[in-house]
């Protein structure tokens, strides 16, 4: 099992470095307060003004070497922290990307970014504290405690008295933060999943004057992660003063029974002091605790809440096997049924047909009748759960997923660009692709003309900082993507809702020429005849298949369209 801890595997020899320096560090911090005693016993209280002079130079010295072990150790945690960071997130990102669509539905994006940003940047830190103040606390809290039973045994026991409390006190509270900070991350998770769709709906919540009730609703969400994150941080506030608290109480025993044996002469002043100075580093110590412990249990929570990522098994996707199609550009679906994967609903029910290459099929049926679900087992984005798909020719389960998602254009139903130039979005189609091979595919899809117009052409920036398009135009750019690569399978989803008739048509004229097998979900009859065949579909039930003249004969679902969209047409012209 992989840890997130294990990801500093690489970084041993820096850390065994940095964790060094942080011990002569604490080492010097540690002899500092001897050297005061002898300066004071040995030197003041003798009258002896060498030795104060030699011990102060020493004292100086001390001073220096722990300033410089600092600086080094301040800088490699630094590196190795930010190092440690940069991996984990690349790792946990390469996982979410090798996720099947299944394993979305369970870890939806804005709970995903927030593991990405916030959880593993609350580890960095709690790493980079790690290696610069958090080992130090425990091991100062240790070490001032053997220095003062080798000071003066007697005194130091008024110091250890309070230790097991103030222990099993901070054990009980780290537990108890774990659980809290989770809540926390949870909380934010919802935050960003509401910012995300708030930010992605503007237009749409303008229009309707829904501003006010989605900032009341985001003000609920925003509210309760407030009410939780105050709930966990006041639990972490009480520790530091009680572990205050039990230290005093060591501190003033030890003054008063130190007062007590310097009278008796059991003790030295010097001696005295210098337990002080161990008592008061320990509680110094203790006061980090509280915001290290803080640290910790969010860090605690974070890494759990990354670890589901990293272990979680969906058999991921499949990415060996058949290499060459039987028959390229062939699609057969053989009795396919299918259910999204933690749901029981069958959203297609026996389904059948069969495309030779090259042929085409339209898909027509209401929404949410499972047309969008079909098109999404040919490239096997899920897999049938009975029945079989074949594509070239085989089981798409025996498929190598890059070989086969090389093949197919996939133009969605929703045009979705990526910040950049018009060209670095078609050349995604296809690496390397030489700019001919962009504006030809360009030019098919009825785009070419009004990029050229664009005044700084191919290269004008679309997405956030570039021009916006309009959907008829993002919609023919996603297309001309798609043909970028020559797929053997183009799988169009609604994708020309948004184009005039005449452009259309063009469009048409253009992927008639082209080699692919062609799968296009459409509501239009006008565009469905273009089509071979034509799939009608019923609640995810094919109830009509065949011509467009024998769907006519046959369905009366399809004539009702037909005559329906004829009258509209007829309307538009009158
Ligand atoms: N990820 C999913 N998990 C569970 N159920 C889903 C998922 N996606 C879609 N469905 C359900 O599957 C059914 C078919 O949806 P699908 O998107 O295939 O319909 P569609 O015909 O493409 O609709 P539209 O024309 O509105 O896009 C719907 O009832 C929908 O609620």
């Amino acid at each position: 099992m992989k840890t997130v801890f294990s990801y500093t595997k690489p970084y041993s020899l820096l850390i065994g470095v940095a964790l060094f320096l942080m011990l002569l560090e604490l080492a010097v911090e540690l002899l500092q307060p001897l050297v005061i005693a002898s300066i004071i016993d040995d030197g003041i209280v003798a009258g002896d003004q060498d030795t104060v002079t030699r011990l102060g130079l020493v004292l100086i010295g001390l001073s220096l070497i722990a300033f410089l072990s600092g600086v080094v150790n301040s800088y490699f945690a630094s590196h190795v922290s930010h190092s440690f960071s940069f991996d984990v997130r690349r790792e946990v990102y390469g996982r979410v990307q090798s996720f099947s669509l299944a394993m979305f539905n369970k870890f939806p994006a804005s709970g995903l970014i927030t593991r990405l940003t916030s959880d593993v940047q609350l580890i960095q830190q709690v790493l980079y504290m790690s290696l610069r103040i958090m080992l130090r606390a425990p091991l100062l809290v240790v070490g001032s405690m053997v220095m003062a039973f080798v000071v003066n045994a007697q005194l130091a026991i008024y110091l250890i008295v309070v230790f097991p409390v103030l222990l099993a006190f901070l054990y009980f509270m780290v537990r108890k933060g774990v659980v809290y900070f989770s809540f926390v991350q949870q909380r934010l998770d919802k935050v960003n999943r509401m910012v995300q769709e708030n930010l992605q709906a503007v237009r749409l919540i303008k229009a309707y004057l829904r501003g006010k009730y989605e900032a009341n609703r985001f003000s609920e969400v925003a509210g309760a992660l407030k009410t939780d994150t105050v709930k966990a941080f006041r639990i972490m506030e009480v520790i530091l003063p009680i572990l205050l608290f039990g230290m005093n109480i060591s501190l003033l025993a030890v003054v008063w029974f130190g007062a007590f044996e310097i009278q008796s002469g059991d003790a030295q002043i010097g001696e005295l002091v210098a337990i002080v100075n161990y008592a008061m580093r320990m509680t110094g110590a203790f006061s980090m605790f509280s915001f290290i412990i803080m640290a910790f249990a969010r860090a605690k929570a974070s890494s759990d809440r990354i670890e589901e990522i990293l272990l979680a098994d969906d058999g991921g996707e499949e990415v060996q096997g058949a290499m060459a199609p039987v028959e390229e550009g062939a699609i057969r679906l053989d009795d396919v049924s299918f259910t999204y994967p933690g749901t029981s609903r069958k959203v297609l029910q026996n389904i059948s047909f069969e495309l030779a290459p090259r042929e085409k099929l339209a898909i027509m049926g209401a929404t949410g009748s499972g047309k969008t679900s079909l098109l999404q087992l040919i490239p096997r984005f899920y897999e049938a759960t009975e029945g079989t798909v074949y594509v070239h020719g085989r089981d798409v389960r025996e498929w190598d997923l890059q070989e086969l998602r090389k093949s197919i254009g996939l133009v969605p139903q929703q045009s979705m660009l990526f910040t950049g130039s018009i060209s670095d979005n078609l050349s995604w189609g296809k690496e390397q692709a030489e700019l001919p091979e962009l504006t030809g595919a360009a030019e098919k899809a009825q785009i070419d003309e009004t990029v050229r117009r664009f005044p700084k052409g191919y290269e004008t920036r679309v997405g956030q900082k570039g021009v916006n398009l309009s959907g008829g135009q993002k919609q023919r750019l996603s297309i001309a993507r798609a043909l970028v690569r020559k797929p053997s399978i183009l799988i169009l989803d609604d994708s020309t809702s948004a184009l005039d008739v005449k452009t259309e048509s063009a469009l048409w004229a253009e992927l008639d020429k082209e080699q692919a097998t062609t799968l296009l979900v459409t509501q239009k009859v006008r565009t469905a005849m273009r089509a071979d065949r034509i799939l009608l579909l019923e609640d995810g039930v094919a109830s009509a298949y065949g011509t467009h003249d024998e769907l006519l004969e046959m369905s009366s679902l399809y004539r009702e369209i037909a005559q329906s969209q004829q009258a509209e047409e007829v309307d538009e012209y009158v």
